[in-house]
């Protein structure tokens, strides 16, 4: 459950905050999801279609980087290893913390690191940065072997909710992400959703 189930709906909650938060960053997606499927018929799309959503991608990537399910990853070192930038020596038998939360925060790879912005997913920006920069599935030969079942999956599930409803964050809420084996929100995700072709307002946060 630990790694297809539980992550994936953490990494789904805090993208639908993200965007509730981010109406700009909505009308983006909306407007894709538009060019992709025929706005008079319910969504329902196939896996050749999910792969044209190449912005609805930069934003579950930007969501993966803020909030990365998997916070931590352990790793046993085996052999004495010397690290090529500092010369320094990690003896046999460490266990090593490698923190894709910090990685992701780290304003020397990710300027301003606390600001949602998609962009930073593009092609030119991806392809400037270090592969290992961006380490929500690990990296390496124990990686997710989910990876790309859970971007789809994530881009199904969000393309379906933005399709149908407008999203808005309860004035005054912020997410108080914790770690709870996985990355969570402990205060939840509160937001509104306002049906986009009859504007019925759920109000219930
Ligand atoms: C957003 C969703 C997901 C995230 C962030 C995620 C993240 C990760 C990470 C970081 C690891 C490596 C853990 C480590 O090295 O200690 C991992 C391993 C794994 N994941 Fe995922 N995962 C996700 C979704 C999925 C899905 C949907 C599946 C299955 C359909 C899956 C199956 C696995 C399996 C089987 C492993 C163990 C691989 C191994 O040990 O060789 N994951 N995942």
């Amino acid at each position: 459950m630990f790694e297809g189930h539980d992550t994936t709906e953490a990494a789904i909650s805090f993208a639908i905050y993200l965007l509730a938060c981010h109406s700009d960053v909505q009308e983006k997606v909306l407007e894709e999801l538009k060019s992709v499927f025929d706005w008079s018929q319910p969504l329902q799309p196939t896996i050749q279609q999910l792969g044209e959503l190449k912005y609805l991608e930069m934003v579950i990537k930007e969501a993966l980087r803020l909030y990365p399910p998997v916070a931590a990853i352990l790793r046993d070192i085996t052999n004495d290893e010397r690290l090529p930038s500092t010369g320094h020596v990690i003896p046999d038998g460490t266990v090593m913390i490698v923190s894709p939360w910090a990685v992701h925060r780290n304003p020397e790879v990710y300027p301003d690191p606390e600001k949602f912005d998609p962009e930073r997913f593009s092609a030119g920006e991806t392809a400037r940065r270090h592969p290992y920069a961006f380490l929500p599935f690990s990296a390496g030969p124990r990686n997710c072997i989910g990876q790309r079942f859970a971007i789809l999956e994530m881009k199904s599930v969000l393309a379906k909710v933005i399709w149908n409803f407008e999203m808005f964050v309860e004035p005054g809420f912020t997410a108080l992400p914790g770690w709870k084996i996985i990355l969570k929100s402990i205060n939840g995700v509160r937001i509104r959703l306002e049906d986009r072709r009859t504007k019925y307002v759920n109000t219930g946060f």
